[in-house]
């Protein structure tokens, strides 16, 4: 154990962590330089596409250092405030933490969430003033503010850069300096911490753990204490660039573990893992159910694909343990599924990878959060759905989930992000100043505010000076009403949203005009409008078409004629009949698009 290191990089989002990490598993040869490929613990298609880490990955690598071969577990963390849980729990499992920052940006939102956490996790942190190569890197500021923040020295704060090359032998040699090995009984029952789990299609799941107490070999039989679901541990290992299959996991140690596992939901990141026979007391602190906080229904554009859609949630629910989902029906759309996400990016990822790996073309209605009704009974109900609010007359009180949301930025964008904010029905906690120029605002505000189109809207309005995190607060009472969007007067239910009162009427002027620019014109007039209740507080009209389309080909060759229909068939491949009217997908989403 005193020659184990488990740590782990912590970072605000797109300040170079994965980068540097291939840098480490390069010097260490964990892996050979044709092994290389750029963001290699990005091994998904679409995290190394969009450039961000969605999972939690681990990898272990050997260092010689003053002659001694250390163990150094390398536990990567996604950077992303959709799956801020995970952080919390890959940091849960080491002693140390390399902090990067940004030499030409600064420390941001989640460089300090996540600092707090490792703080609060007592590990050791390591400062790291990253792309040091940057023209327009600031060293010497970015510095002062390291450590003013961390309360550190500064000679502690080791300069680096992952694409450089620079500073990696001085970052190695301070994770075994600086880091404290695993502490630990090695006799005691065995408490290991699920901080992660992969998916590989002929293994089932693989669980990844770090031991706490006791060891794990190979055969045991071990009991998951959150789900008490007991297993074979058929295999077990360490992790390097592959698997490394081990008759012994020992404590302190990380390693992975494969028991024929099919289901993701049975691995609860966060759980503990004891043996069935000398089980260990308790299990390790900190654990939580990961929640979804945003809600949509996802359709099939062609209504006889569903089985189809089901087959597809189904597996990808099976390496996404955070995706939830019900079938529910809609009067305009036909059967779907009302699925719940972690926020918005993941709900993205989600539609993304239904078409890309599983080959589906799906609408997403309006994005919603989840509410707490309380009906004139006093009955509380959840929900997220507007077909599931009740008549206003069965409704007692409406609750919806508040944040706590901080944000860090340059003191000249204070006035306009305070506009932006009280827009937001956000209030003004906290202010407080982490340099002269830079300052932490803290909000309270509606989650439901937050999570369409808020973090854009941040970006622009500060010129990207400007970085938010947040986590949830509570419910609070808010008056929000049912906004219904009708087409020609027959309701279209996947277009109606929960908004605050406050806000109903601009936000249905601003539907209906985005609604009519993205509903094509068709062959009659269609009317639409938005509503509350039974009074009307919107309206647009789309005017009819005035000639056919093939009118324009009169006489013309018929190929052209062909080509035209055919463009017609492929633009209706995401279009949906309600009633007598075609809506395209786009207008699904409308929503997100007004400003
Ligand atoms: N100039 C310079 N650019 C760097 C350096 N390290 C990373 N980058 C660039 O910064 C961008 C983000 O790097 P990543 O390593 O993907 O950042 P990350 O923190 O892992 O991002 P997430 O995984 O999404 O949180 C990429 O375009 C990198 O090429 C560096 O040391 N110097």
């Amino acid at each position: 154990m005193k020659k184990i290191r488990n740590f782990c990089i912590i970072a605000h989002i797109d300040h170079g962590k994965s980068t540097l990490a291939d840098r480490l598993l390069e010097f260490t040869k964990t892996v050979t330089n044709r092994e290389m490929q750029a963001q290699l613990l990005d091994n998904m298609d679409l995290e190394r596409e969009r450039g961000i880490t969605i999972k939690s990955h681990a990898i272990q690598m050997n260092y010689l250092y003053q002659g001694e071969e250390y163990i150094l577990n390398l536990i990567d963390t996604p950077g992303h405030v959709d799956f801020s849980y995970e952080v919390s729990r890959s940091i849960a499992a080491c002693e140390g933490a390399l902090l990067l920052v940004d030499a030409s940006q600064g420390t941001e939102a989640q460089t300090i969430s996540n600092l707090y956490l490792a703080i609060n996790h007592d590990l050791v942190i390591i400062p790291v003033l990253n792309k040091v190569d940057l023209p327009g890197a600031m060293p010497e500021e970015i510095k002062d503010e390291m450590v003013e923040l961390l309360a550190c020295e500064r000679d502690d704060i080791i300069p680096a850069s992952g694409k450089e090359g620079i500073g990696i032998e001085e970052i190695l040699n301070a994770i075994v300096e600086r880091v404290p090995p695993p502490k630990g009984d090695p006799e005691a029952p065995l408490q290991a911490l699920i901080f992660d789990s992969t998916f590989n299609s002929y293994r089932g799941i693989e669980v990844i753990f770090r031991v706490k107490n006791g060891q794990i070999k190979k055969g045991d039989k071990v009991k998951f204490m959150a789900t008490g679901k007991e297993y074979h541990a058929d295999e077990i290992g360490t992790l390097g660039l592959v698997q490394i299959p081990k008759q012994v996991v020992d404590c302190g140690d990380v390693g992975y573990l494969i028991s024929g596992i099919k289901v993701a939901k049975e691995v609860k990141v966060g759980d503990t893992v004891t043996h069935t026979t000398r089980p260990a007391q308790e299990a390790i602190k900190g654990f939580s159910e990961v929640k979804p906080m945003v809600f949509a229904g996802i359709y099939p554009v062609d209504t006889s694909e569903f089985e189809e859609l089901r087959d597809a949630l189904e597996k990808l629910q099976l390496n996404d343990a955070a995706l939830v989902w019900e079938p529910e029906t809609s009067a305009a759309l036909g059967y779907g599924f009302r699925c719940g996400f972690l926020g918005m990016l993941h709900m993205e990822i989600v539609q993304e990878r239904l078409e890309r790996e599983f080959d589906m073309t799906v609408i997403t209605t309006v994005p919603s959060v989840q509410f707490n009704v309380i009906d004139t009974k006093g009955k509380l109900t959840k929900v997220s759905a507007p077909s599931e609010m009740p008549e206003p007359t069965l409704i007692n009180w409406i609750e919806e989930p508040f944040i706590n949301a901080q944000i860090i930025t340059k003191s000249d964008y204070i006035g306009p992000i305070l506009n932006l904010c009280m827009d937001k029905r956000g209030i003004l906690k906290n202010q407080v100043y982490l340099t002269a120029e830079r300052v932490e605002l803290q909000f309270s505000m509606p989650l439901a505010e937050v999570v369409f189109d808020f973090f854009d809207k941040l970006k622009t309005i500060s010129r990207g000076y400007a970085s938010l995190d947040y986590e949830l607060a509570g419910y609070e009472e808010s008056d929000m009403v049912k906004l219904d969007v009708m087409l020609n007067g027959e309701a279209v239910d996947a277009l109606s949203a929960i908004v605050h009162r406050s806000k109903a009427y601009e936000w249905g002027k601003k539907l209906c005009e985005k609604l009519r620019e993205l509903i094509p014109k068709q062959m009659f007039e269609i009317a639409i409008q938005a509503a509350i209740g039974q009074k009307i507080i919107a309206r647009e009209t789309v005017k009819a078409m005035r000639k056919d389309v093939l009118a324009k080909c009169y006489g013309g060759d018929i190929s052209r004629k062909r080509k035209l229909l055919e463009k017609q068939k492929k633009g209706k491949k995401r279009m949906r009949q309600v009633g007598n009217v075609e809506i395209p997908q786009e207008a699904f989403m409308a929503v997100l698009k007004i400003n």
